[in-house]
């Protein structure tokens, strides 16, 4: 029949090459070209534009195993780069279902332009369970996707590009995806009328931003703090002098043991002075390697919105958002740490406070963006830790 021969005739556009050679084939979208990065999977069903714009998906590439990405189209306001230098998140989007037409009130953009605007490549219409599988059973490869309208493909140089990429292992990314000069936030929380505006007499935080979610600093603005953002390099100096009732390290890129080399001076430099502390992803990761600890590459990582945490001191069970791919050395914390929090997925450690200073850290996201709200009371609980301190 003349339709199926059209079919088999018109060359597929996009592919996934992961450096052993294996090759996925697909249909490209979004911006055209290739891009090499580290391939994970994420189990999200909702918040794909909030995912592909967290910087800490820098040099990654995500597969979603939700199988319809991109129903809701894109919209001006989930967007979580928090800093404007940093254009780009995530390298490649991985999808099962070919994106269609957008539906939802909110919608400014189908997903397509969008990702085309943004720079990110996409490819659909792959297996993606059996990239999952792979990736569960044998770790995060290195892969190239590429999307050529022609149909066109040196499936070689696409190979040696994903075999040449050097992978996020002593990856220092903070810098490329944040700003250094510091500025107010001041965006609270959404609603259809838009984000309501912070109070300018709560507590002082100083968010150290690594790649911060916009989300987290609208949770700290909507649960009461005052919030200044300065970049992943301030000096402890810097930070105090800007006098802060707290300060949050926040999630970011790459690998923490790199960042840690100009972090961890900063952050001990914040501990001496005793001012309320919290660690979020890659800040909590930091702040293991300042007090000592060490940190280590997963094989899978952890990229979702239903991971189970639990929550030592009450007992109970969070389901949290998650997104890593290096974790603390549970067994590394100094006496000083108490673990708070353990994932049931697979044991790692998820939080832990300290027993003489007022300092929370967790491996999760409170602020979800995209997920559930389970661990938001952590944002007001750090408000009035710092109230309390700067009384
Ligand atoms: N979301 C994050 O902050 C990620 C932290 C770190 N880059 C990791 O992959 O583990």
């Amino acid at each position: 029949m003349r339709i199926s021969q059209d079919r088999t005739e018109r060359p597929t556009t996009g592919r996934l090459v992961l450096s052993d050679g294996t090759v996925f084939e697909g249909e490209g979208f979004g911006q055209t070209g290739a891009a090499v990065g580290e391939v994970c999977f994420n189990t999200a069903m909702t918040g794909y534009q909030e995912i592909l714009t967290d910087p800490s998906y820098a040099q990654q590439i995500v597969t979603f195993t939700f199988p319809h990405i991109g129903n809701v189209g894109a919209n001006d306001e989930d967007i979580e780069n928090a800093s404007t230098a940093a254009s780009v998140a995530a390298r490649g989007a991985v999808v099962r279902a070919e994106v269609t037409a957008p539906s939802n009130y909110r919608a400014r953009a189908d997903l397509n332009a969008w990702m085309r605007r943004r720079g990110i490549i996409g490819l659909s219409g792959i297996d993606t369970r059996a990239l999952t599988s792979r990736i569960r059973e044998t770790g995060m490869p290195h892969g190239t996707i590429a999307y050529s309208p022609s149909g066109q493909f040196d499936i070689e140089a696409l190979r040696a590009a994903a075999a040449a990429f050097p992978g996020l292992e002593g990856a220092e990314l903070t810098k490329s995806v944040t700003q250094s000069s510091p500025y107010a936030e001041s965006e609270g929380a959404w609603s259809d009328q838009g984000f309501a505006a912070g109070r300018e007499d709560g507590p002082h935080a100083v968010v150290v931003d690594f790649g911060a979610k916009r989300t987290i600093l609208r949770c700290l603005v909507a649960a009461g703090a005052r919030v200044t953002v300065v970049g992943p390099s301030s000096s402890a100096e810097e930070i105090l002098a800007l006098s802060p009732d707290g300060v949050v390290l926040s999630n970011g890129p790459g690998d923490p043991a790199a960042t840690a080399q100009f972090a961890v001076p900063m952050i001990k430099g914040v501990l001496a002075a005793r001012l309320p502390l919290l660690g979020i992803c890659l800040g909590h990761q930091l702040l293991a390697l300042a007090i000592g600890a060490k940190t280590m590459k997963m094989p899978q990582g952890h990229h979702g919105a239903n991971h189970p945490v639990k929550d030592h001191r009450s007992g109970r069970v969070e389901i949290v958002s998650m997104n890593h791919g290096f974790a603390v050395d549970a067994a590394s914390l100094p006496a000083e740490a108490e673990a708070t929090h353990t994932s049931l997925f697979d044991g790692s450690n998820a939080g832990f406070s300290l027993r003489n200073a007022p300092v929370i850290s967790v491996q999760h996201h409170p602020e979800a963006g995209p997920g559930p709200q389970d661990s938001a009371p952590i944002f007001a609980r750090f408000v009035s830790m710092m109230a309390t301190s700067a009384q």
